[in-house]
C-alpha cells in the first residue's frame, strides 16, 4: 500500500546540495508497524515526509493506495494527505491556547465534518486515549505523556490509514515513553499502519519491523519476534471506562 522505488532527494540551497535520499527503497504492507532508525542525518525525516506528502523527491517511484504521487498535484496530495494521513511529532504541536476538544478539532474542520460529527469523533477519540474527562484543559496543564497522547488523539480522529510519527517519544521520559509505544501498538492492532522514526532501540524493537536507514538508503530490514500490542495500562486518567481504548473509535 505504500510503495517507494529509488527514490531520489536533494535539497539545494545556493551552491550546497545535500543528497538527502539516494535509490531509496520501501514497502510498506496495510497493517504494518515499521520503525524507522539509523544515525542523525541520515534521511529518516526526510523519508517520513515524503511518505506523509508533506515533501515532493526528485526521481523515483512513489505509490500511496495504488495512486502514483509523481502525477498528483498539489491540491490532490493535499486532499490525500488528509484523508489518509495522521501525524504525530516529538514536540506534539498543540495549539497553547486551544483547550484539547479544540486542538483535536483543527483537522477535522479541514475535512469538512459536520459539526455534530466532529463532537462525535473528538469525544471518541480523547476516550481512547484516556483524556475524555481533560477536554477542556489546556495542553499546558498536561504531562509530556498526556499531551503526546492528546496529539494521537487528533492525528486518528479522521481515522487515517496511516499514521506517522516523528520521534513521538523524544521529549518523554521512559514510563511514558512506553505507555505513548502501547498506544500506537493497540492503535495498530486494530488496523492503522504506522511508520515512526525513532532514536529509541527499545521502543524499535516491539515494532513489527525495524528499517535501519544509513546514507539515505534502507541498509538493513529485521522483523521482530516481541511484537504485542496492549495499551491497558493507559487509561489512568479514565479508570471508569470499560470500552477498549481504540475500539471506542470504531463505535
Ligand atoms: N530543508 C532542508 N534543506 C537542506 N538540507 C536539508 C533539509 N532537510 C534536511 N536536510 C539535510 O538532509 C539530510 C537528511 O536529513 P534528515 O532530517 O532527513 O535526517 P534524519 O535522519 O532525520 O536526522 P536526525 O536523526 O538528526 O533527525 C541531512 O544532511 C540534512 O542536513
Amino acid at each position: 500500500m505504500l510503495n517507494m522505488t529509488n527514490i531520489k532527494k536533494i535539497y539545494r540551497t545556493d551552491s550546497i546540495e545535500t543528497h538527502a535520499l539516494r535509490e531509496f527503497n520501501l514497502q510498506v504492507d496495510e497493517g504494518d508497524f515499521v520503525a524507522v532508525t539509523g544515525p542523525s542525518g541520515s534521511g529518516k525525516t526526510t523519508f517520513l515526509n515524503i511518505a506523509g506528502l508533506l515533501e515532493t523527491f526528485d526521481e523515483g517511484c512513489f505509490e500511496l493506495d495504488g495512486v502514483d504521487i509523481s502525477n498528483q498535484n498539489d491540491t490532490a496530495r493535499s486532499r490525500l494527505r488528509n484523508q489518509k494521513i495522521g501525524f504525530i511529532f516529538q514536540s506534539f504541536n498543540l495549539i497553547p491556547d486551544l483547550n484539547l476538544f479544540d486542538n483535536v478539532d483543527v483537522p477535522l474542520r479541514y475535512r469538512g465534518f459536520n459539526r455534530q460529527e466532529r463532537k462525535k469523533r473528538i469525544e471518541q477519540s480523547l476516550e481512547m486515549v484516556g483524556l475524555a474527562k481533560r477536554m477542556r484543559h489546556l495542553p499546558a496543564q498536561l504531562s509530556g505523556g498526556q499531551q503526546q497522547r492528546v496529539a494521537i488523539a487528533r492525528a486518528l480522529a479522521g481515522e487515517p490509514r496511516f499514521l506517522l510519527a516523528d520521534e513521538p517519544t523524544g521529549n518523554l521520559d521512559s514510563s511514558m515513553a512506553q505507555s505513548v509505544m502501547s498506544l500506537l501498538k493497540e492503535i495498530n492492532t486494530n488496523g492503522t499502519t504506522i511508520i515512526m522514526v525513532t532514536h529509541d532501540t527499545e521502543l524499535a524493537a516491539q515494532a513489527k519491523r525495524n528499517i535501519y536507514v544509513r546514507d539515505g538508503k534502507v541498509s538493513e530490514i529485521t522483523h521482530s519476534d516481541q511484537y504485542a500490542g496492549d495499551a491497558s495500562e493507559l487509561l489512568e486518567d479514565d479508570t471508569e471506562s470499560t470500552l477498549s481504548p481504540v475500539a471506542a473509535l470504531s463505535r
